[in-house]
């Protein structure tokens, strides 16, 4: 069995091109021009760069929501490039994602306990309702949302409280692949803490490889393992979080971190240690709003 749960060569990806009732081809604009990327078994990456890099199209590219104009992917040992929806729909399950804004990805209409139960019995994952309830009621322990919560709405909850039901519908699917798009940039430091820790435990209880974007360096180096750097559509370098952010090997990475200095990162939320003089950096607001 392969080290690399997740591998895509080459992704181009082209917005708007169509043809013409008349048969003439319009071109649309490339905004992915060739782009590697791998993702072993249990192994959380980062996709970093600026508004506009293409993370989110990559992102996408990789779950196949959306077209690529050339390149392949393979998930687990399948080349899914071509696959007809037939047979990704199993694999489709394995490959969960988590939005930024939970508000635009939860049905307002529909309960949390809805929410958490249908998919569950729409993937076959439980044998009926009762067993999905017993999975959901589980679930919601394991990220600390009291059971009340079942009863109401996505927006009687906090964004907090809300993306905990994201990573709580997204981990039920026993997912091996997720990916987190920029899910903690709308949330306040203190609960960008707690979510990425339990996102972190997480993936570590069910062994999951995960994909997190996000434009905030400290975010990415508290919960990667690797990262990857984007700019216009291309990777400009790629390596281990500790070997990136202590030595850049492009100049366009060594200008986000100076762009952006690394604010102070409590290791004990972190679980993780830092260098002395790491630790001197004042926190600094991030100049970069918004995101994907
Ligand atoms: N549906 C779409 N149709 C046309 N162009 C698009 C579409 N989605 C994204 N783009 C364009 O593709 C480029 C890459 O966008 P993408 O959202 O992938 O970047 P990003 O790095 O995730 O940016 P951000 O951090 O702001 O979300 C941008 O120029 C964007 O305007």
């Amino acid at each position: 069995m392969s080290d690399d749960l997740l591998t895509a060569s080459g992704i181009e990806v082209t917005y708007g091109g169509r043809r013409t009732l008349s048969g003439q081809r319009v071109d649309g604009v490339k905004v992915l021009h060739g782009v590697d990327i791998s993702i072993r078994r249990g192994e959380t990456i980062g996709i970093v760069g600026e508004s506009g890099s293409g993370k989110t199209t990559l992102g996408r590219a990789l779950l196949k929501l959306i077209d690529i104009s050339s390149g392949s992917i393979c998930f687990d040992g399948t080349d899914i490039t071509h696959l007809p929806d037939t047979r990704m729909r199993p694999l489709r399950r394995r490959m969960q994602m988590i939005f930024q804004d939970p508000m635009a990805s939860l049905n307002p209409r529909h309960t949390i306990r809805r929410i958490l139960v249908e998919p569950l019995l729409l993937h076959g994952v439980a044998k009926d309702a009762k067993a999905a309830e017993r999975r959901v009621s589980t679930i919601l322990e394991r990220v600390t949302l009291p059971q009340s919560c079942l009863d109401r709405n996505p927006h009687e909850l906090s964004g907090g409280q809300r993306q905990r039901i994201g990573i709580a519908r997204a981990a039920l699917l026993e997912p091996d692949f997720v990916l987190a798009d920029e899910i903690v940039s709308g949330l306040d430091v203190s609960t960008q803490a707690q979510v990425l820790n339990l996102l972190k435990e997480l993936s570590t209880d069910l062994g999951l490889s995960m994909a997190f974007i996000s434009h905030d360096l400290s975010v990415i180096r508290a919960i990667c393992n690797r990262v990857y750097v984007m700019r216009n559509g291309l990777v400009v370098e790629e390596g281990p979080c500790d070997r990136v952010f202590a030595d850049p090997a492009s100049g366009y990475t060594r200008m986000l971190l100076d762009a952006i200095p690394l604010p102070e990162v409590d290791p004990e939320w972190l679980g993780r240690g830092m260098e002395s003089d790491e630790r001197k950096t004042p926190p600094q607001p991030s100049p970069q709003g918004g995101g994907s």
